[in-house]
C-alpha cells in the first residue's frame, strides 16, 4: 500500500469515493445506498433535515461506523486497507458532539490531535508542539491553554474541537456541524481559516451544515439528503431551489442571489 498522503501533495484519486453505502442501525435502513465523490480540494457539504442520515454518511467516510454494504476508499484506498494511524494521518474528523474528557486541560486535548505522528509509548516532540500552539493561536484559543476544556463555553469548546482536528495535519476534514454553536463573527472566522487551508495547503471538506446560506458561500457543492438517500446535488445555485428547499424541508423559503451563491430566508405563511 502507499505511505498516505499529506496535506499539500498532489494526488489524482478523488479524496473520497463512497459506492453504494448501506447501513442500518437499530433495525431500520439509515442509508440506502449513498454514493458520493469528493475531489481533493474540493469543499463539499451535505445539507438535509433532520434524521436524513448525514451524520451516519460522515461516520462511514470516516471510518467509524463499518458499513452493511457498498464501500469507501479515501485518496484511492479502500477504509478496510487502512489501519487506524494510517488513517488518522489522512482524515481528521470533528463530531456533533465530542466527548469532554473531564479535568482535561485546552492544550492536552489539542495535542491529541499530534497521537498519529507520536511512536508508541514515545512523547510529542517539539514540532508537535509547535504545531498545537499554531492552530491554538490562529483559532485564537491561545488565552485557553491551561484551562480545563469543561469550563469553556460551548462556541469556545467548538473551537477546541476543530483546533484537535486541525492538529491533526490530516488532507481530509470532515466537519458534523462544525460552526452551530458559534456567534455570526467567529463562524466566519472559523470558516474563512478553512477556506484559506483549503486554499494554502489542497485540504479537502466534507462538512454537514443546517444554515443553509453559509453551506452554499462556501461549498463548491451541496449533496442534499433525506429519508438516507442523496436526492438532490451539484453547485448550490442548482441545489438552493425553493422548490427542493420546500418539497425535503417542507420549509416555505424565498432564494435570494448573494455575491458568493444563493441565500436562503425563511419566511412565514401569510397570516389568513
Ligand atoms: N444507533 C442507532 N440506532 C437507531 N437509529 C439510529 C442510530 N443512530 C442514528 N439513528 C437514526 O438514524 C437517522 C439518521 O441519523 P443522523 O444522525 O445520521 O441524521 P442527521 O441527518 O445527521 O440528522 P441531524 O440533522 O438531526 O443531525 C436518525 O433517524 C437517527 O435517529
Amino acid at each position: 500500500m502507499p505511505p498516505p498522503p499529506s496535506a499539500g501533495e498532489p494526488r489524482t484519486a478523488p479524496a473520497v469515493e463512497a459506492d453504494g453505502l448501506r447501513i442500518t442501525l437499530g433495525g431500520a435502513p439509515i442509508l440506502a445506498g449513498v454514493d458520493l465523490s469528493v475531489a481533493t480540494g474540493e469543499w463539499v457539504t451535505v445539507i438535509g433535515p433532520n434524521g436524513a442520515g448525514k451524520s451516519t454518511l460522515l461516520r462511514a467516510v470516516g471510518g467509524l461506523l463499518p458499513a452493511d454494504s457498498g464501500s469507501v476508499s479515501l485518496f484511492g484506498t479502500p477504509l478496510p486497507r487502512l489501519t487506524r494511524r494510517e488513517r488518522a494521518r489522512i482524515v481528521a474528523t470533528v463530531a456533533q458532539s465530542p466527548v469532554v474528557p473531564a479535568g482535561m486541560a485546552v492544550l492536552d486535548y489539542v495535542l491529541l490531535g499530534r497521537t498519529p505522528y507520536i511512536p508508541p509509548l514515545g512523547r510529542e516532540s517539539a514540532a508537535d508542539l509547535a504545531a498545537v500552539h499554531d492552530v491554538l493561536d490562529r483559532l485564537e484559543l491561545s488565552r485557553f491553554a491551561a484551562r480545563p476544556l469543561v469550563t469553556l463555553s460551548g462556541g469556545e469548546r467548538q473551537r477546541v474541537f476543530l483546533a484537535r482536528a486541525l492538529a491533526q495535519g490530516a488532507p481530509l476534514l470532515l466537519l458534523d456541524e462544525p460552526t452551530s454553536a458559534l456567534d455570526i463573527g467567529h463562524q466566519q472566522e472559523v470558516l474563512e481559516l478553512i477556506d484559506q487551508l483549503r486554499r494554502d495547503d489542497g485540504l479537502t471538506v466534507l462538512a454537514t451544515m443546517h444554515d443553509l446560506s453559509v453551506a452554499g458561500e462556501y461549498a463548491d457543492r451541496l449533496v442534499l439528503m433525506a429519508g438516507g438517500r442523496v436526492v438532490a446535488a451539484g453547485p448550490p445555485r442548482d441545489v438552493l431551489t425553493a422548490e427542493l428547499l420546500s418539497t425535503h424541508y417542507q420549509a416555505r423559503v424565498r432564494v435570494i442571489d448573494g455575491e458568493h451563491g444563493p441565500l436562503v430566508v425563511p419566511v412565514r405563511a401569510p397570516r389568513v
